[in-house]
């Protein structure tokens, strides 16, 4: 369980994070939804201590994770941009972040799954784009984590693999994990997540399920129901100047 109390984060004047509050207590997918610059990446690396807050507190399993950092070792995380050292292969890269976690890992099954069998002795600098996210994929879900955040987890891929991807999910959902993506694909979205948790000017604006948003939005598709919380808050996020 995640819960995160009143929660901080300025950089220079610009409050990202205004005494954000949320609790995440239910297993399976919860959706970290906003507009761009909204803080949900912020958010997201404030759980993973990769940015200091201000002010608040995080807990994890009732674990205060500034005291307790080892957290981290059952957590699992998809980068939105991933920064690996340049010219390693992708077998090398595996294999260092298997050394570094020193955890059993599944890495076979998925690089199998995603069909990464044929890529793994090229270098990752030089793989397309929605390669190099499958091979982020495979990073992130290895070590079978029972927490696992994923910032834009369908970035990049092509049909057959968002599909993949979507099964695995599944999969892990099935397992009883708790899983936080952050999209803009409402579609996506849709289709894996039970839980919203919808950001505005550095709060929660709305937490619950998404029976709950469409039917207090009175849309029946998530892309409408986040156009109505927006415009239901004159939010400059729909304001378009002609000019
Ligand atoms: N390290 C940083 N230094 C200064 N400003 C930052 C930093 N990181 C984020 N910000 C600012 O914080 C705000 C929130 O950014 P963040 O990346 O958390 O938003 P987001 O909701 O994830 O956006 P998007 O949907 O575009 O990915 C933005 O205005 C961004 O410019």
């Amino acid at each position: 369980m995640v819960n995160i109390q009143n929660l901080n984060k300025a950089f220079g004047r610009n409050q990202v994070l205004d005494n954000l509050s949320l609790e995440i207590d239910q297993k399976g997918v919860t959706a970290i939804l906003g507009p761009n610059g909204s803080g949900k990446t912020t958010l997201i690396k404030s759980i993973l201590g990769m940015v200091i807050p201000d002010k608040g507190a995080i807990t994890i399993n009732g674990k205060d994770i500034k005291k307790d950092v080892l957290y981290r070792e059952n957590l699992d995380y998809l980068p939105q941009i991933a920064d690996f050292p340049d010219n390693l292969k992708v077998k090398e890269l595996i294999k260092m972040i298997k050394d570094l976690r020193n955890k059993p890992a599944r890495d076979e099954t998925l690089i199998r799954f995603f069909g990464l069998g044929p890529f793994l002795d090229k270098k990752f600098n030089t793989l397309s784009g929605g390669t190099r996210q499958k091979v982020n994929l495979v990073l992130a879900f290895m070590f079978d984590s029972p927490l696992i955040i994923l910032d834009e987890p369908s970035s990049g891929l092509d049909p057959v693999s968002l599909i993949r991807l979507k099964e695995w999910i599944n999969r892990e959902k099935a397992q009883g994990k708790i899983i936080l993506v952050t999209s803009h694909i409402m579609s996506f979205v849709e289709e894996i997540a039970e839980n919203i948790a919808f950001l505005l000017d550095g709060k929660i604006y709305f937490n619950g399920s998404l029976s709950e948003l469409k039917i207090k939005t009175g849309r029946e598709d998530l892309e409408h129901a986040i156009a109505a919380l927006l415009l239901e808050n004159d939010h400059p996020a729909l304001v378009y100047h002609e000019s």
